[in-house]
């Protein structure tokens, strides 16, 4: 619960645009009533992943809404005499009809908070399935979205594969700024507080910055940074680094590479080379490449995701600046397109904040559901 609140805390402004949203659509076009109306549980979906997660059974009680509007004098002593004699809730609770108007606004909130057209179309269909024409309160709204939400991202949520090859090659790809170096960090604290002998190369050797700041968070990890002069081949130092970390028997070597976009080829060319001479060393490497991604860009992360699947072989991503931003929402909509594993999600610039990613958390961060 406490990493709940955190990540709640931390994806406040998802949560807050869609939270107020959803109220707005209820409000808008509902009206006050008495009788609860429990919502059916959800169908399967008929959609496209249709990924196999159990459907969370929803007791007359969960379905029972939380009162949006109440008559405040009224509402606890209902709620006890209700209770007392094993009455249903009769708080007054605004409710709006599932309809054509309503799903048209739910979509149009959806695509407002980067899930993209084509996820927001599914998520609402799927949200609709054999409830059309029910009442429904902005808090069962909320829970149909994240069982919706929490079933796209389950069958992404897997956190990073450790192999029992030693060194495990990880190679981390993504564009300038997106937080390679700080996830690199991150990444080898935890496996270095697992246990695991690390090793850090920074492949970026265009950039004297970037490498000084990788050696800042290899100090901060406790992990040796391996470097070579300003401007020389990142794929001699990657294969420099291979080797050391064999001789040393590290666990795990993590390479960080540049995130030029601007020219594609040559960054193509560079990842292409990496690849090439560390399978020299060892013909199985890399065993893992890391995209990371900037939650921030919204939109923007799918095109990435399209662009590095072109330059390198991307096996898992890592979606950072989830904290501070309204477009969390894109997570949805990458689980939904490419379904690439989401190994783990960074909150904050600290070496604490990356958290594996949950998928029920958040969904209901992202949607401000409250957690029982
Ligand atoms: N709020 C927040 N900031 C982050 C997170 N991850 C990284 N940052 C910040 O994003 C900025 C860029 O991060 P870097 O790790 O330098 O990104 P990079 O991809 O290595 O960028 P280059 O060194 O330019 O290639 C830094 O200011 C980080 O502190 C995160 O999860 N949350």
């Amino acid at each position: 619960m406490a990493l709940f609140s955190k990540l709640k805390d931390k994806l406040f402004k998802s949560s807050s645009r869609l939270e107020q949203g959803l109220d707005a659509i209820v409000e808008d076009g509902g009206e006050e009533t008495t009788a609860p109306d429990p919502i059916p549980p959800a169908p399967a979906p008929h959609s496209e992943p249709a990924p196999e997660v159990a459907q969370p059974d929803m007791a007359p009680e969960q379905a029972v809404a939380k009162p949006v509007s109440t008559t405040a004098e009224s509402a606890p002593s209902k709620s006890m005499l209700g209770r007392l004699f094993g009455r249903a809730e009769t708080e007054t609770t605004v409710r709006r009809t599932l309809d054509d108007d309503m799903l048209e606004q739910l979509e149009e909130l959806l695509i407002a908070s980067d899930m993209g057209v084509d996820t927001a179309l599914r998520v609402t269909a799927n949200m609709a399935e054999g409830r059309y024409g029910r009442k429904l309160s902005t808090q069962e709204i909320k829970q149909l979205l994240a069982q919706e939400v929490a079933r796209v991202m389950e069958p992404v949520a897997k956190p990073m594969p450790l192999y029992s090859k030693r060194p495990q090659v990880v190679l981390v790809v993504g564009v300038n700024g997106s937080g390679k170096t700080t996830t690199i960090g991150k990444l080898a604290s935890q496996f270095r507080a697992a246990g695991k002998n690390v090793v850090i190369a920074a492949g970026d050797t265009f950039r004297a910055a970037a490498v000084e700041q990788l050696q800042v968070w290899g100090d901060r990890a406790g992990v040796p940074v391996l470097t070579a002069p300003e401007g020389s081949d990142p794929a001699s130092l990657a294969f420099d680094a291979l080797t050391r970390a064999q001789e040393d028997g590290a666990d795990l070597l993590m390479i960080d590479t540049a995130g030029r976009l601007q020219n594609r080829a040559d960054l193509m060319e560079e990842l292409a080379k990496i690849v090439r001479v560390i399978r020299k060393v060892d013909e199985t490497a890399p065993h893992n490449t890391l995209l990371v991604l900037d939650a921030t860009t919204g939109q923007n992360a799918l095109s990435q995701v399209d662009t590095f699947q072109k330059l390198a072989d991307v096996s898992g991503l890592v979606m950072t600046k989830l904290d501070g931003t309204a477009k969390g929402g894109v997570l949805v909509a990458l689980a939904d397109k490419f379904g690439l594993p989401i190994h783990a999600i960074g909150v904050g610039e600290q070496i604490d904040d990356l958290s594996p990613f949950d998928p029920e958390e958040f969904a209901a961060a992202l949607t401000g559901l409250e957690k029982g």
